[in-house]
């Protein structure tokens, strides 16, 4: 796994010039677009070396066939892992992900966010307004309402962000379903320690929620439904292949 960490790095790391200089240079539409679309490549090309090289295997059918209908959506997912957004970029088409501002400042991560325009979640008010403007231009706003990595498997405590945004703008909530094999990367797994290979992730399409009734009301309502959905225990073997 030392290699996949390697690979991660040399293509953040390839991107990373073209990214501050285009996100500079170019109009702002298109600078979002050829940035989502790069991060999207990027991450593609690094599953399929993952899966070739280091032992992953990568069950994204749902996920994937889901993201061809290029709708304007809010997807929440679970988090057990540094894995997910990865995972999930590399499966959906203009996609935008919220993120913890510190990784903004991350120099592995920070321009290539910064170009496609990805929202930190620092301030609640502009980032709603970012999050509302994105839908509109067409965007799949990827959050994690949990908004860091589970604590206290199979969900923590969730935010009502999502349900919020989503009633605002009028888009639908796509709920996706994050497993894996090994608790690998997740909050209580040390940087240094490898994962059991073969490792599984798989993202299993849930529930769309089309209208959001009360988005105050939302946070509980999307961890009660994952809670009921997914096992607080990894993938079992039967399930990994
Ligand atoms: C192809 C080149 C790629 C260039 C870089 C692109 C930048 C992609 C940035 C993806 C960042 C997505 C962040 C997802 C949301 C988020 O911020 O989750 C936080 C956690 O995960 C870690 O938080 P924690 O568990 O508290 O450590």
């Amino acid at each position: 796994m030392a290699l996949g960490v390697g690979l991660l790095t040399l293509i953040c790391l390839s991107w990373t010039p073209f990214a501050m200089i285009l996100g500079v240079v170019l109009p702002e539409s298109r600078a979002k677009h050829i940035g989502r679309a790069a991060i999207r490549t990027g991450f593609r090309i690094l599953l399929r070396l993952l899966a070739i090289f280091c032992g992953c295997r990568f069950d994204l059918q749902e996920v994937k066939e889901f993201g061809r209908r290029r709708e304007p959506m809010v997807v929440v997912a679970n988090h057990p892992s540094l894995f997910d957004a990865i995972v999930l970029v590399s499966c959906l088409p203009n996609a935008v992900c919220v993120m913890k501002a510190g990784l903004m400042h991350n120099l592995l991560l920070g321009a290539g966010a910064r170009m496609a325009r990805y929202i930190v979640n620092d301030s609640p008010l502009p980032m709603i307004r970012s999050a509302i403007h994105e839908l509109r231009d067409g965007a799949c706003l990827v959050i994690f309402p949990e908004g860091t990595r589970t604590n206290t498997p199979p969900v923590s405590p969730c935010s009502a962000t999502a349900g919020v945004i989503a009633a605002r703008a009028g888009v639908p909530v796509q709920a996706l379903m994050i497993e894996m094999s090994s608790n690998y990367l997740g909050k209580q797994w040390p940087m240094w320690r490898p994962p059991r290979l073969p490792l599984t992730v798989r993202v299993r399409r849930g529930q769309r929620f089309d209208a959001i009734q009360q988005p105050q009301h939302f946070g509980r309502e999307i961890e009660l439904y994952f809670r009921e959905h997914l096992s607080a225990a990894p993938l079992n073997s039967a399930q990994r292949n």
